[in-house]
């Protein structure tokens, strides 16, 4: 059921679509954002071993941040006082915030969940800290970030249907409280909530409905790339991604490869974020048009060529693949840096196709032919 959901005011524009596959504009406070769209995780306020310049020149419109990191260190309260995230930053563009429940779960100790909030002692100073759905809207706001994110909990997988459909639950009563925490909000800022129920059909049809019930501005997929195999994820987006309203933003959460996000977009997926090219740049992994290279292996050692003479992003075609061997195996600062800006500008470099081919109504073999120019590599 497609229900237009005519809740919240809509700031996403549809441009095209080809086949199930969309491209559109995000209009956020702090500026437009071009879907399908990767987003670059800077989890803790930074870009690890990039400047914002090269975020933006890689051709990023939105970045992201992350309020279970952010809270803690340096306070959100101060983060406000200074003039809110992009401020602080000096990214100055749009910015989606997670709530903070996924890392929670993965980075704190002794954790507890109960119905009023997550408890947890922070992995920074071991103080305790409660999060709560209003707390975590309360986070986001004070960040100032255009895109919140409700407060929910994630299970990996594998995981027991009793555990997965708790969670669910749950996570649709905080998105009620989410919402209610995030009225006050300006016009223009948005919240979206987060589909769960882990690999279950029946689980995410109803997590679907019910946050549509509810009503949000965009739709989070999330519960996903948490130890499933890619088969499961693409079953688990063609079971939601449809149920969700047509004309509103669609986000698949921590996702993922290039191969990931090529698989997602045929499936209508307009939002990605990964901290993927920044982390397998710093160990020494490069994205490139004809797949990975893992410039750690002796391989590289003497090859003079760059990682791609054809790239449009000046590092990928000037560094000879030894001198970034050499860079990664003597732990050179330079060689993260450069492998990290590469990374993230070959991801852009696949979402300005992937939006170009869905305008020309060419995505279909612009699929067939990335996912041939990747097996191409000598690599
Ligand atoms: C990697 N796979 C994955 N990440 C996920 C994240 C965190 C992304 C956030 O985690 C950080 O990257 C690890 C970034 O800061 C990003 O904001 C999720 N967040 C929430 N709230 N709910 C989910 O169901 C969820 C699922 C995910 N699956």
């Amino acid at each position: 059921m497609n229900r237009p959901d005519t809740g919240l005011p809509n700031h996403f524009e549809l441009l095209a679509t080809n086949g199930a596959a969309r491209t559109g504009r995000l209009t956020t406070p702090h500026g437009v954002v071009r879907t399908p769209a990767f987003m670059p995780v800077g989890t803790a306020g930074a870009m690890k071993g990039m400047h914002w310049r090269e975020v933006r020149e890689a051709g990023a419109d939105i970045v992201l941040g992350n309020t279970y990191h952010l809270m803690l260190r340096p306070g959100a309260q101060r983060i406000a006082a200074l003039g809110g995230l992009q401020t602080f930053t000096g990214w100055n563009g749009p910015m989606l915030t997670d709530s903070g429940g996924f890392q929670v779960m993965s980075l704190a100790d002794l954790r507890k969940v109960s119905e009023q909030a997550v408890t947890f002692r922070s992995h920074i100073d071991g103080a305790k800290v409660e999060l709560s759905p209003e707390r975590s809207i309360e986070v986001q706001r004070l960040l100032g970030s255009d895109i919140a994110m409700q407060m929910d909990e994630c299970v990996r997988l594998p995981a027991e249907r009793a555990d997965i459909d708790r969670a669910m639950q749950l996570s649709l009563r905080w998105a009620e409280r989410s919402k209610r925490a995030f009225e006050s909000a300006p016009d223009g800022y948005m919240l979206f909530g987060i589909v769960q129920g882990g690999d279950i059909p029946q689980l995410r049809h109803a997590s679907a409905q019910g946050l549509i019930e509810i009503g949000f501005h965009g739709y989070a997929i999330g519960g996903l790339a948490v130890g499933e195999p890619q088969a499961v994820m693409l079953a688990m987006i063609d079971e939601t991604a449809p149920l969700l309203p047509r004309e509103r933003p669609r986000y698949l959460m921590g996702v993922g490869t290039p191969d990931d996000i090529l698989e997602a977009v045929k499936r209508g997926i307009d939002m990605f974020d990964c901290v993927m090219p920044t982390r397998n740049g710093r160990h020494g992994v490069a994205f490139t048009r004809f797949g990975q290279v893992n410039l750690r292996n002796a391989r590289h050692a003497d090859d003079p060529r760059p990682l791609d003479e054809e790239s449009s992003w000046p590092s990928a075609r000037s560094y000879a693949r030894a001198y970034l061997h050499h860079l990664v195996k003597a732990g050179e600062t330079l060689g993260a840096m450069l492998l990290s800006e590469i990374n993230i500008a070959y991801y852009q470099f696949l979402m300005q196709g992937i939006r170009d081919a869905i305008a020309q109504g060419t995505f279909e073999e612009f699929y067939r032919r990335t996912r041939e120019d990747w097996g191409r590599g000598d690599i």
